[in-house]
This record gives structure tokens, C-alpha cells and sequence, in this order.
């Protein structure tokens, strides 16, 4: 690539922008471990590191230009570029090497506390369903049609973002449902990404570690829909904004966004309203209007929250052109997400779930669903990450307590923190007879397990799809559901 074609988008002054000129780059990274020889090496303050003390390391491999946002002394030839800000510069100047993919298909953003995956999952389905390669990138993995690639964060740098993406348009993909985290939002992860929709879920307490106050966190959530239609692309894509008008956040949403709106919800306010709900065992009927029509919807999916999911699915295709009918079909056809309210069957009349609830309200949707159809003892077996927010710990451990009979504390994911600490906290206020703890979640699965009679219910919350647990530094194999398949192979 020409260096030349960054002085359009590189907001440098005039004496850089003809250090450009000349230099071409066959490489792009921000990491000097990655780095292969002619590339364009971009320095970035992370957390733990700072990509300017690599710069030496960066031209002695052979970076053609290096861009940074402070100066830096290195001996050699190499040119460097200052910009005020590199990651914005990464997000631009990574969309400009892979040829600006998301302009080239139509791409869904989807924000919220809870419900992204599960969005991102039904949007895709919905789309494959009508014959379409979709894409997804998200918690569980990033998906290129059939494909499906492991990933670290759930919105990935804008680098890996704008590699993905091209490898999508490049193998026919035409509609990708992108999750972006606040973090994401505010690292400007997704600064390069020409979002067509933007999808608002809810918003409840979660991050608060990272973005300290709730207000920084709607904030944070906001910056989709204000910078939606407000990007340099080549694109001129109409933009559309499908909010939950039901949650405070989404109402003061709307503000903030010059894309077109459309609102749903279920509390008779929306333009995409579900009426009529009744949650059962098997799964949720309620009758879905728009612009003044209505269509029976029966879900195999639980829950009042997957409501608002379908809802959010529907009207993000329903926007893009597809017709209600097939987006209703292809609803109803879905059986679940995994790790989303997972039923793992068994021979012994036990209703054993594994759900992602990870956050306060995650934990109680859930709960609550289940109290909706469980007429016997329910059991929740739960804990709170590591390094992770500690707000949420004892609210968590209340509302286990308030909403199971029987609640069993663990661990989730301790990492480096000691997870007697953090049971600590979670139980803190509570009277030590209402609930029963062991930090070894395998253990703490199977007292569940072993205590549930034919009729119950045991819910075993905040790892879903992880098939692992990370204690310490060390990421171990762990899967509730082998778990739970282990105790019902070893023990009856
Ligand atoms: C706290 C946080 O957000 N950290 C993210 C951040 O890492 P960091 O700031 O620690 O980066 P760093 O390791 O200090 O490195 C700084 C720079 O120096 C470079 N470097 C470093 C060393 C070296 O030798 N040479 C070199 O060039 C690195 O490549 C990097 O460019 O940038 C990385 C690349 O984008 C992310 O993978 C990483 O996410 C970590 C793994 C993480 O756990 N993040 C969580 C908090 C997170 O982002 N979660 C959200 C929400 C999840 C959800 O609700 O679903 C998410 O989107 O995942
Ligand atoms: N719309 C919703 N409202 C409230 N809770 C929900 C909703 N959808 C899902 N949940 C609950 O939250 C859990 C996580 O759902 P999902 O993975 O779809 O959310 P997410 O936003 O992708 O989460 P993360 O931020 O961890 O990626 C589910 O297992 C369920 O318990
Ligand atoms: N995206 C969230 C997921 C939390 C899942 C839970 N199992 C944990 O590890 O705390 C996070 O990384 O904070
Ligand atoms: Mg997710």
C-alpha cells in the first residue's frame, strides 16, 4: 500500500504528511512480535505495555513507517509519523489496507449489557435462513460462514476487526452481526467499522470496574449510535438505529443518534411491539406488532429477555428488507444459542440449565424464568469473576438467595485473585444458613446434583459456552455441561 493514500485520512501536520509520500508498507501491525519486515508498524499505550518503547525493536525488523502519538528517539532510517491519537490511526489506517470492507457489505452492531450473542446469532440465522453467507464476531467466536475462528476479546482490535472482514467479503459474505463491547466502544475498537444498523439491548450494572460510573457506561454504549452515519467511509448506507425502548438508557438513546429509529419493546410503547406474552416450559408465545400488523410468534426460546432478543433480531432485518413472515419462521425455528439457557437432558427428570448470567440482572431474568414454570425446588450454583468488577458479587449472591431455594457459591473464572476472597464478598450480609459453598466448582456441581430429586430445577449460572476456568494465570479445560454429563455418568 502507498503511504501517500494515509494523507487523507491521518490527521498529521503538513511536514509528515510529505514524509509520506514515498514509502509504500506490505504489512500492518501494532505488535513488534508479529512484525514482519516492510510493514507499517503502529504504537499503541495499552494496559500492560506501551508500543512506543518497541519502536527501536519495530525498525530494526524492518518497519517501513512507524506511526506513534509522543515522540520517540530511534537510531535508523526508518519514518515516523505523529498523530494525536495512534488507535484511532490503527482503525483508519486498517480499514484503508483491507480496502474498507464493511462499506462493501451491510454490517449489524449490536450493544447492551445482556443479549448481544444471543442477537448476533438470531440476526444470522434469520439472513442464512434467506440463502445469505453470514458473518459473526462476537464472544464465542468470530464466524465466517461455515468457519468458525477462536477469539480473545469479544470485539477484537481494529486491526483483526478489519482483517475479518475482509476475509468475509473475499469468501462471499454479505451481512455481518458484529457484538461490541463499551470497552470496545471506548478503546475505539470499532472506529473503523461502517455499521448500516446499530442494535441497543439494555443496559444494567456490569464494567463498572472499567468504566467506573453508570453514566460513563451509557457514554460508552452511546458512541455507536452518535458515530453512526458520522464516518469517513466511501459508503453512503442509509443507518438505522433499533433501540429497547422499554429500558431509561434506550429512551435517552434516541437523542443521540441521526440514524433513522426504530423503537420496540414490550410495555405497550414501540413501533415493534410484543403483546400477549405467556413463558411455558417449552418456550414463549406472544404476538408481534408493527406498523400497525400483527403476527403470532411461538419461540422455542425461554424467557421474557429472549423476547426482547427476537424482537431486536426481527427488526433489525425487518429494516434491512426482508419480510416478516420468513423472519418469523426462521425465530421460531431456532432451538437456542449454546451456553444461552441451555438445557442439558438427562434420564432422571432433572431440569438442569447452563445459562451465561454474569451480571445482576442477567441472573435474575433468568431466575425469574424459571420460577415462571419450576413447581419445586430450584437450585442456582454460581459465582463472580476474578479481576473483575466486585460490586456485583454480593447483589449477585442476594438475588441468587431471594429467587432459588437452594443456592450453592463457587467460583467462575478466579483468575488471579483468591476465590475464598471473592465467595467472601459475595456472601457478605447473608445468613450463613441460606446458602452452601465450596470454591471447586466441579464439586459444587455435583453437591447441587446429588441434593436434586426427580421435578427440580438446577440452574448453574455465569460460564455458558466456556470450555474453560481460568485460575491464577493458567486457563484449565472446564465445561459445566461435560460436568454435568460426568455426574450422571459416574454417580446414578
Ligand atoms: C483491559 C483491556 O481491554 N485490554 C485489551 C488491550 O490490552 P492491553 O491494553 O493490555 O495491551 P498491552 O498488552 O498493554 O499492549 C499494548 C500494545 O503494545 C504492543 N506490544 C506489547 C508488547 C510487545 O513486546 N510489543 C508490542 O508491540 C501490543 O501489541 C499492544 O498494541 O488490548 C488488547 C488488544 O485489543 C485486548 O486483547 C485486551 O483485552 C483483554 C484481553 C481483556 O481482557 N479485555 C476485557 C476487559 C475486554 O475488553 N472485554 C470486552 C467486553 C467483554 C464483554 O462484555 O463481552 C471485550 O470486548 O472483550
Ligand atoms: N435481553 C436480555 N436481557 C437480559 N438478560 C439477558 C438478555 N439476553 C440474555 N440474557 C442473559 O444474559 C446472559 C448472556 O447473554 P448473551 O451472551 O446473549 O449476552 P452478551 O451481551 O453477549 O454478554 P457478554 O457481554 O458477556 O458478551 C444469558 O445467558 C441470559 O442469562
Ligand atoms: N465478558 C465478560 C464475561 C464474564 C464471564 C464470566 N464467566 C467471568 O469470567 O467473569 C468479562 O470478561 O468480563
Ligand atoms: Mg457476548
Amino acid at each position: 500500500m502507498k503511504a501517500a493514500e494515509l494523507t487523507e485520512i491521518l490527521q498529521t501536520n503538513h511536514e509528515d504528511k510529505e514524509k509520506l509520500r514515498d514509502i509504500e508498507f506490505t504489512g500492518l501491525t501494532q505488535d513488534t512480535r508479529r512484525l514482519t519486515p516492510g510493514c507499517c508498524f503502529v504504537a499503541i499505550k495499552g494496559l500492560n505495555f506501551d508500543g512506543h518503547e518497541h519502536v527501536q525493536e519495530a525498525a530494526d525488523a524492518g518497519a517501513n513507517l512507524i506511526i506513534v502519538e509522543r515522540p520517540v528517539e530511534i537510531t535508523g532510517t526508518t519514518t515516523v509519523v505523529t498523530v494525536p491519537n495512534t488507535y484511532r490511526a490503527l482503525a483508519q489506517i486498517s480499514a484503508r489496507f483491507f480496502d474498507d470492507p464493511s462499506a462493501a457489505m451491510t454490517m449489524f452492531g449490536v450493544t447492551g449489557t445482556n443479549g448481544k450473542t444471543t442477537i448476533t446469532h438470531l440476526i444470522s440465522k434469520i439472513l442464512d435462513d434467506q440463502g445469505s453467507t453470514t458473518g459473526i464476531i462476537g464472544t464465542m467466536y468470530n464466524k465466517i460462514g461455515e468457519e468458525k475462528l477462536p477469539t480473545i476479546n469479544t470485539t477484537p482490535d481494529p486491526h483483526t476487526t478489519q482483517e475479518l472482514l475482509r476475509k468475509m467479503v473475499d469468501q462471499g459474505v454479505m451481512e455481518c452481526a458484529m457484538e461490541v463491547s463499551s470497552i470496545a466502544l471506548v478503546q475505539g475498537r470499532a472506529w473503523g467499522v461502517d455499521f448500516d444498523t446499530a442494535v441497543f439491548t439494555n443496559l444494567t450494572e456490569d464494567h463498572l470496574d472499567y468504566h467506573k460510573t453508570i453514566e460513563n457506561y451509557f457514554d460508552a454504549k452511546a458512541l455507536l449510535f452518535s458515530q453512526l452515519g458520522n464516518s469517513y467511509h466511501k459508503s453512503q448506507k442509509t443507518k438505522t438505529a433499533v433501540i429497547n425502548i422499554d429500558d431509561p438508557y434506550g429512551r435517552r438513546l434516541i437523542e443521540k443518534t441521526a440514524a433513522n429509529v426504530l423503537t420496540y419493546g414490550t410495555h405497550g410503547q414501540g413501533l415493534l411491539q410484543a403483546k400477549n406474552i405467556a413463558v411455558t416450559s417449552h418456550g414463549t408465545k406472544f404476538d408481534l406488532e408493527i406498523y400497525g400488523r400483527t403476527y403470532p410468534v411461538q419461540l422455542q426460546l425461554m424467557g421474557d429477555f429472549n423476547v426482547y432478543n427476537a424482537l431486536a433480531a426481527f427488526g433489525a432485518t425487518y429494516e434491512h428488507g426482508l419480510n416478516p413472515e420468513d423472519i418469523i419462521k426462521s425465530l421460531e425455528h431456532v432451538q437456542g444459542v449454546r451456553g444461552r439457557f441451555q438445557v442439558v437432558p438427562n434420564d432422571y427428570d432433572i431440569t438442569v440449565i447452563v445459562d451465561y448470567a454474569h451480571t445482576p440482572d442477567g441472573l435474575k431474568n433468568v431466575l425469574n424464568t424459571i420460577n415462571a414454570f419450576a413447581n419445586q425446588r430450584v437450585f442456582c450454583v454460581v459465582g463472580c469473576g476474578g479481576d473483575r468488577e466486585t460490586e456485583k458479587r454480593p447483589i449477585m449472591a442476594k438475588i441468587a438467595v431471594a429467587n432459588a431455594t437452594d443456592a450453592v457459591f463457587t467460583s467462575d473464572n478466579p483468575r488471579t485473585e483468591d476465590p475464598e476472597s471473592i465467595l467472601d464478598e459475595m456472601v457478605t450480609g447473608l445468613s450463613t444458613k441460606s446458602y452452601t459453598r465450596n470454591s471447586d466448582r466441579r464439586d459444587a456441581i455435583y453437591f447441587a446434583l446429588t441434593q436434586a430429586e426427580p421435578g427440580d430445577v438446577v440452574l448453574i449460572a455465569g460460564k455458558g459456552h466456556e470450555d474453560y476456568q481460568i485460575v491464577g494465570t493458567t486457563k484449565h479445560h472446564f465445561d459445566d455441561v461435560e460436568v454435568v454429563n460426568d455426574f450422571f455418568d459416574e454417580t446414578r
